[in-house]
């Protein structure tokens, strides 16, 4: 299959930050084999066309934190801090869930990220096997990890479960899926237990996904019980020797930012989940002044209340100057960056994903740029990080198959998906 997509406007977010007035990309099955000029291209042998006039060609984000079956909680528990949000609601209302609302949340949750210009999520929950036939089916890219609390002394069957998924699904999807450990936080898994998965994963050379420093009280809590901030506790647990993704990091010190640098870990910025559950704000311009890559997310429908990157790009840019007092913090292009490149190498797929480049997998996004709020486009970056909405994502494609075109869903049943979620979510709320 050959996919020609002609006359577009091209924001590579490669090293040089190369852009391309009305060019083309062309890609040949799940591979991008040319950008630039069509002259030698023979058209008779391009399988399909995209008429890219008046539109703009950039790679798809990627989104990651993210707790995909959580939309089923979408606007159910707000206006909460997050200990009571997670205890008094959140768990409580999870302790009910069947295997098929993750199934359904997690097409909800794809479409959504689909129509707002994701191509790729860092995932943690239950029943991942649902996640993966949604994800089957959706045609997205995706890191999972089962989400590991440790609850009592039987709760070692988490890690069993997480390295079947591994063994099962590790690379599978033509390499669309990679399967991560995901132990909760420190605060819901012991020294010991944390161990236990650190050991699993490095056997299978699997990455890590945790949440870590995200509240002041996590931070005191941890003082309180190891005498060190969640980071340093984890540093010399040895979990940094591992591909860490490090979800919030928000309350963190010049000594922790430290230790991140020198092990190689990926902060994760969630701004809105941040602000609204009012944890606080991450130093993410001192971090990125350091040379760490900070990726970016949206956290889970429950605590953001969307999984749109654009708000995010947008709030990770504008809320940083605010904060640092700074207008430099944070640039645009900073923005973007955690939204693409620093995502990719967060999920280890630096070499694949992330930018616009001949060699790299077909993970494609082009905007409508036909609108009164993107005119005129005096600095592309600008356009795309503080005008740009989420909704003028018109075509998405993953792995050279186009997901979204003119702004239909070519592999979700879109209404068949909102009416299984609000029959779940309805029955898991109020009758289980
Ligand atoms: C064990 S699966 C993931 C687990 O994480 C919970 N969760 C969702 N958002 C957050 C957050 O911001 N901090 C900590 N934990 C969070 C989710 O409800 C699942 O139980
Ligand atoms: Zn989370």
């Amino acid at each position: 299959m050959k996919i020609l997509i002609k006359n577009v406007d091209i924001v590579t977010m490669n090293e040089q930050n190369q852009f391309y007035e009305r060019s083309n990309i062309v890609i040949e099955d799940n591979i991008i084999t040319h950008i630039g000029d069509i002259g030698d291209i023979n058209k008779n042998k391009v399988d399909y066309e995209i008429d890219g006039s008046n539109k703009l060609a950039m790679p798809g984000l990627i989104n990651c934190h993210t707790h995909l079956g959580m939309s089923l909680f979408r606007n159910y528990a707000d206006d909460m801090i997050l200990s009571e949000w997670l205890t008094k609601k959140i768990w409580p209302a999870e302790a009910k869930l069947i295997a098929e609302d993750i199934y359904w949340a997690s097409l909800l949750s794809m479409s959504e990220m689909i129509a707002s210009g994701t191509t790729t999520f860092c995932d943690m929950y239950f029943f991942m096997d649902q996640v993966i036939k949604a994800l089957d089916i959706s045609g997205m890219r995706a890191s999972l990890a089962r989400g590991i609390v440790e609850e009592d002394s039987n709760s070692i069957y988490k890690i069993e479960e997480n390295e079947k998924l591994f063994n099962e699904y590790n690379d599978s999807l033509n390499g669309r899926i990679k399967i991560m450990f995901g132990p909760h936080a420190p605060y819901t898994c012991s020294p010991e237990f944390l161990l236990k998965i650190m050991d699993s994963a490095s056997k299978l050379n699997a990455s890590l996904h945790i949440h870590l420093s995200e509240t002041r009280n996590e931070v005191e809590e941890s003082f309180r019980k190891y005498n060190k901030s969640p980071i340093k506790h984890m540093y010399d647990l040895g979990l940094f020797d591992l591909h860490t993704v490090a979800a919030h990091c928000v309350h963190i010190d010049e000594e922790d930012i430290k230790l991140i640098k020198e092990k190689n870990v990926h902060p994760v910025n969630n701004p809105s989940s941040n602000f609204k559950l009012a944890s606080g704000f991450s130093p993410v311009n001192r971090m990125l002044k350091e040379g760490i890559k900070v990726a970016l997310g949206t956290d889970g429908a429950a605590s953001n209340n969307n999984l749109n990157m654009f708000k995010e790009i947008s709030m990770a840019s504008i809320v940083n100057k605010a904060v640092d007092n700074d207008p430099m913090s944070v640039t645009a292009l900073e923005a973007l960056n955690m939204a693409t490149i620093n995502g990719a190498y967060a999920l280890g797929l630096e070499k694949e994903i992330g930018s616009l480049e001949i060699g790299k997998k077909a993970d494609i996004i082009i905007l409508d740029m036909d609108k009164p709020h993107l005119c005129p486009r005096n600095n592309v970056y600008s356009t795309l990080a503080y005008s740009a909405y989420g909704s003028d994502v018109d075509t998405v494609i993953v792995d050279g198959n186009i997901l979204m075109e003119r702004k239909e869903f070519k592999t979700i049943d879109i209404e068949k998906v909102k009416y299984m979620v609000k029959v779940n979510s309805m029955d898991l709320l109020n009758n289980r």
